[in-house]
């Protein structure tokens, strides 16, 4: 299956004053299109920095990063952005939708920056929103929606400039345990779009909805689970 992105012996260490901090030992994996990857690992156990690193929102202090077949490690700052833009979309725990917009203009906003014309950018964030079932909700502001419908606006951002590599930073953390299977079931749906969905979380009642499972513990990235995991 075609790879969207790739580690190569990378690992990240953060230094502050004195102390350095590994948060994630060198790792080899990979990202492919049709998958939806569960990123699972305790607090502190190195799973935002290994998503950090696959949306080249950090660069790894040792070994390699590709995405769509380009490696980021010897690009600028200008560079990476335009990776990031052309390539990946960004989900977020706490939705971060702009609230004085109501959705279709939330959903718009990537298109509009990207310089794409209005009425473009309006089909094409209607096409987004009906892909998530909120195109009847899309004159909503944030705060009349619930904590799930948000939360699919903000996937319909995401998808609404066609990323290859779909980063959701446990996206379900906020949500109850019914829209937990919503949103789940929409990050399903579009890993079998011919896009990789990666979610980072530590909510092991989501393995059922994952092709793959990657498990972090103390900066160590695994596929295979600690004891710890396989009690669960
Ligand atoms: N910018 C930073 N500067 C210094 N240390 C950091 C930084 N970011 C993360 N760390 C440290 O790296 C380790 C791994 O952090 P990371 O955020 O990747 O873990 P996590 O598994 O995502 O945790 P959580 O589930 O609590 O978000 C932790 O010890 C954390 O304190």
């Amino acid at each position: 299956m075609e790879v969207v992105a790739s580690l190569t012996n990378a690992s990240k260490q953060y230094k502050t004053g004195d102390t350095v901090i590994t948060a994630l030992q060198p790792t080899t994996c990979e990202f492919r299109k049709d998958e939806l990857t569960l990123i699972i690992g305790p607090s502190g156990s190195g799973k935002t920095t290994l998503l950090s690193l696959l949306g080249c929102v950090i660069f790894p202090t040792t070994g390699e990063v590709t995405i769509c077949n380009q490696k980021i490690n010897d690009l600028g700052q200008n560079e990476l952005a335009e990776v990031r833009l052309r390539n990946i979309g960004f989900v977020f725990q706490s939705f971060n939708l702009l609230a004085p917009l109501n959705g279709l203009e939330n959903v718009m906003q990537p298109l509009l920056l990207q310089r794409v014309n209005k009425k473009e950018a309006r089909q094409r964030a209607e096409d987004a929103l009906q892909k998530v079932n909120m195109l009847d909700r899309m004159y909503n502001l944030p705060k009349m929606l619930s904590g799930g419908q948000q939360q699919r606006v903000a996937i319909a951002r995401a998808l609404v400039t066609n990323p290859s590599l779909m980063l959701c930073d446990e996206p379900t953390a906020a949500l109850d345990i019914k829209s937990v299977a919503i949103v789940m079931e929409e990050l399903k749906m579009l890993s079998t779009t011919g896009k990789s969905v990666a979610v980072v979380t530590h909510d092991l009642r989501l393995k059922p909805f994952a092709d793959r499972i990657i498990y972090v513990n103390n900066g160590v990235a695994s596929e295979q689970p600690s004891e710890e995991d396989s009690f669960h």
